[in-house]
């Protein structure tokens, strides 16, 4: 199947009391901004569960381990164990410390945000996310209209849902996702919010990366036509690696003992630079040809990357 053009729905993911009380928290704790650094092109009124660990740590354990298990299969993410890579997941430790238990994997989040859309924020336009990965679960249903709006149903591009329950099913090019369905998908694709036409809408977001240090990076990002973020993450490096031996990158993700939390690590950018641009260069002509393919399809712009974490 091809990452791009496939929007997998996993129904009943979050219980519509889970979904209920992640607002009520929302709105108790703090309130819906648009002032977020973090999604500069494509603004929404969100509230970052990331800066909000009091938040986060009520539910994080419903979100992260599942969303974590359901990518990794959708999208055949290896484990740091899968050592049959064919330049191994070994380069990882090569660049520095691994912050990660060797049962865990490659996957973190950028990003995990609520959105609200009402009659001051009614949709948001057709974009594409800087993430590799992203997803989206409805978590209101008081509302008409909405719904995630996916340029390619208009064309080649297919849903395909994995397990049981209504899920809430596809009106002409929208996902009307019923609520605590997961659904996942390739950042690359262009899709946006659909027009609340009555009440309010609320959607938690996640922008899913896997980690720049390890070949994971390269090959998802090839394997995605995602050249945009591989050249973003050589420019980052380029930054740091001036006279620095030792750089720090903050991750949300398993920490060594299995447990949830920000993980800071460190790594030697000259190294995983060097390392990034060796297989840039073995990888010129698949680039042009998924850059072609990127620009035909490219009519907007990208959200901002809502890295925060990797600016040491
Ligand atoms: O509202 C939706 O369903 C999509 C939201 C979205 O694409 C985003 O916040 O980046
Ligand atoms: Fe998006």
């Amino acid at each position: 199947f091809s990452p791009s053009s496939s929007i997998h729905i996993i129904p009943s993911f979050l219980s519509p009391q889970t979904c209920a009380s992640l607002i009520t928290s929302c709105l108790q704790k703090t309130s819906f901004s648009t002032t977020s650094e973090n999604h500069v092109n494509f603004q929404t009124p969100d509230i970052s569960l990331l800066e909000h660990p009091d938040i986060m740590s009520e539910f994080e354990g419903s979100i992260w381990p599942n969303v974590y298990t359901e990518i990794k299969t959708l999208y055949s993410i290896p484990s740091i164990e899968d050592s049959n890579q064919p330049s191994g997941i070994s380069g990882f430790t090569e660049f520095g410390i691994s912050p990660y238990s060797s049962a865990s994997g490659l996957l973190s989040f950028l990003d995990l945000f609520v959105v609200k859309y009402d009659s001051n924020f009614k949709s948001l336009s057709m974009h594409r996310d800087g993430s590799l990965i992203s997803f989206t679960i409805p978590l209101s249903d008081g509302h008409e209209g909405g719904g995630t709006v996916f340029e390619c149903l208009e064309d080649n591009g297919r849903v395909e849902v994995h397990g049981e329950g209504e899920w809430g099913g596809v009106d002409g090019n929208k996902v009307k996702g019923k609520v605590g369905s997961l659904i996942v998908h390739s950042g690359k694709m262009r899709h946006g919010g659909g027009e609340v036409t009555r009440g309010e809408r609320y959607v938690l977001v996640g922008f899913v990366d896997v980690e720049c240090e390890a070949k994971g990076l390269f090959e998802a990002c090839k394997e995605w036509g995602r050249w945009d973020v591989l050249d973003k993450r050589l420019k980052e490096l380029e930054a740091k690696s001036s006279g620095r031996k030792v750089s720090k990158s903050r991750r949300w993700g398993y920490n060594r003992q299995g447990g949830m939390g920000g993980i800071d690590f460190t790594y030697d950018p000259e190294v995983v630079k060097r390392s990034l641009r060796e297989r840039l260069k073995g990888a010129e002509k698949g680039r042009r040809e998924t850059e072609i393919m990127f620009l035909e399809e490219n009519n907007g712009g990208l959200t901002g990357f809502g890295n925060k974490f990797n600016s040491s």
